[in-house]
C-alpha cells in the first residue's frame, strides 16, 4: 500500500510559515493584501474564492474580494484591475477563472500587473518560469503546491527520474511540467492526442495526472513504486449517499492506483488544500519584494 502524501497537513505547515513571515512583515508596517476578484454565480468558485479568502484572513492578510454580477462587461473588469494594480494596500491580485464568455480572459490576465500576479499566469511569469528566472517569478499555485508535496517524497532534485505530466493546459500540465524540468527530471507530457496513453504512464517514476476526467488513471497504468500526484478535481454523482448527492474525486482510480504507487496524493485533501496555500505564499512574497525583504524558504 502506498504513502499518502497529506496535502492538507503540508498545507497546514505552509500556512504556518506564510502566517509567521506576515505577522514579522508587519512589524514593518506593511501588511500582505490579496484582492479576490470573482464574476458571476458559479457555486464552484463561489466556494474556493470563500476559502481563499478565509485563508488570506487567517494569515493576518489584508483581504478583499470583488463580487461583480455576470453580465459585467471586458472594460468594467479591466477597470478594476488596473485599480488594484496602483492599490498601495494590494500586493496580490486573483481573478477567478472560468470568466463568464463574454469576457476575454486572456486579456484581463495579462492586464494584471506581474508583481501582482500571484496566479503566475501573466506573460512575464510564464517566460521566467520557462526561462529558469524562478527567483523573481510567480509560479503558478497548484503545481507549486504538486512540486512541494512531490519534494517531501523524493527530494528537491529529481535527477534520473521520467516523470509524466498528463494534461498540457497553461494553468496546470505545461508550468507543472516546466518545474519538474527545473528540478531535472526526465519530463514527458501526454494529452488528448497522445496515443497509447498507459504504456507512457508506466514509464514514469513520476506520474501526474491533470486532466479533467473522473478516475482515467487506473492501477494498470501506474508503475510499481511510482509517486502519484492527483490534480484532478471532479465532483460526480453519488447515490449511495442518497438521491441528487455528489462526491469529489480526482483523475486517478485511487484505490487501485494505491496498490502500485510508492506514494500518493488524495482527493479531496490532496493537492486542492496545497493550491489555497501557496496562493498565500505567493501573497506573501510579493508583499516581501515590494518591501525589500527576503520571504520565507517554505
Ligand atoms: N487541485 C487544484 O487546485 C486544481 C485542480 N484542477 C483540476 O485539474 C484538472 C485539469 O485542469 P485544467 O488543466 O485546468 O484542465 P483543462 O481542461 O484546461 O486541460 C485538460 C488537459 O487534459 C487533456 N486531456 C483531456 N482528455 C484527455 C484524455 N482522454 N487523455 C489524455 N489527455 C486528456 C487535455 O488535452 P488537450 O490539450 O489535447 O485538449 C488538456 O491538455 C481538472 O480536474 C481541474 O478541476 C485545476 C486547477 C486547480
Ligand atoms: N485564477 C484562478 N486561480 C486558481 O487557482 C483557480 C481558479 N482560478 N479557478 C478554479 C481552480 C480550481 N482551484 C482549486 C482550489 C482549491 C481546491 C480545494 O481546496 N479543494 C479541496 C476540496 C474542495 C471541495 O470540497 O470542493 C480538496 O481538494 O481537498 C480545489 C480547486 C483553484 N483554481
Amino acid at each position: 500500500m502506498a504513502e499518502i502524501i497529506d496535502g492538507k497537513s503540508i498545507a497546514e505547515d505552509v500556512v504556518a510559515k506564510v502566517k509567521q513571515g506576515a505577522a514579522a512583515l508587519s512589524q514593518t508596517g506593511v501588511v500582505p493584501g490579496l484582492a479576490v476578484v470573482l464574476v458571476g454565480e458559479d457555486p464552484a468558485s463561489q466556494v474556493y474564492v470563500a476559502f481563499k479568502s478565509r485563508r488570506a484572513k487567517e494569515c493576518g492578510f489584508h483581504s478583499v474580494q470583488h463580487t461583480l454580477p455576470v453580465d459585467t462587461d471586458e472594460d468594467t473588469l479591466v477597470k478594476l484591475i488596473e485599480e488594484l494594480n496602483v492599490d498601495k494596500a494590494i500586493h496580490g491580485i486573483l481573478v477567478q477563472l472560468p470568466l463568464p464568455a463574454h469576457i476575454d480572459a486572456g486579456r484581463i490576465i495579462q492586464t494584471i500587473s506581474p508583481d501582482k500576479d500571484v496566479d503566475g499566469f501573466h506573460f512575464i511569469n510564464v517566460g521566467k518560469l520557462g526561462t529558469g528566472e524562478l527567483g523573481t517569478a510567480f509560479v503558478p499555485c497548484t503545481p507549486a503546491g504538486a512540486m512541494l508535496m512531490l519534494e517531501r517524497v523524493r527530494g528537491k532534485d529529481l535527477s534520473g527520474l521520467n516523470a509524466v505530466v498528463i494534461g498540457r493546459s497553461n494553468i496546470v500540465g505545461k508550468p507543472m511540467a516546466n518545474l519538474l524540468l527545473a528540478a531535472n527530471a526526465t519530463v514527458t507530457i501526454a494529452h488528448s492526442r497522445t496515443s497509447d496513453l498507459p504504456a507512457i504512464a508506466r514509464t514514469a517514476d513520476i506520474l501526474v495526472a491533470a486532466v479533467g476526467r473522473p478516475e482515467m488513471v487506473r492501477g494498470d497504468w501506474v508503475k510499481p513504486g511510482a509517486t502519484v500526484i492527483d490534480v484532478g478535481i471532479n465532483r460526480i454523482p453519488a447515490p449511495e449517499k442518497g438521491e441528487g448527492k455528489t462526491r469529489l474525486v480526482g483523475d486517478v482510480a485511487f484505490a487501485e492506483a494505491s496498490e502500485k504507487a510508492g506514494a500518493i496524493t488524495p482527493v479531496p485533501g490532496g493537492v486542492g488544500p496545497m493550491t489555497i496555500a501557496m496562493l498565500m505564499a505567493n501573497t506573501l512574497t510579493s508583499a516581501c519584494r515590494s518591501a525589500g525583504i527576503e520571504p520565507p524558504v517554505l
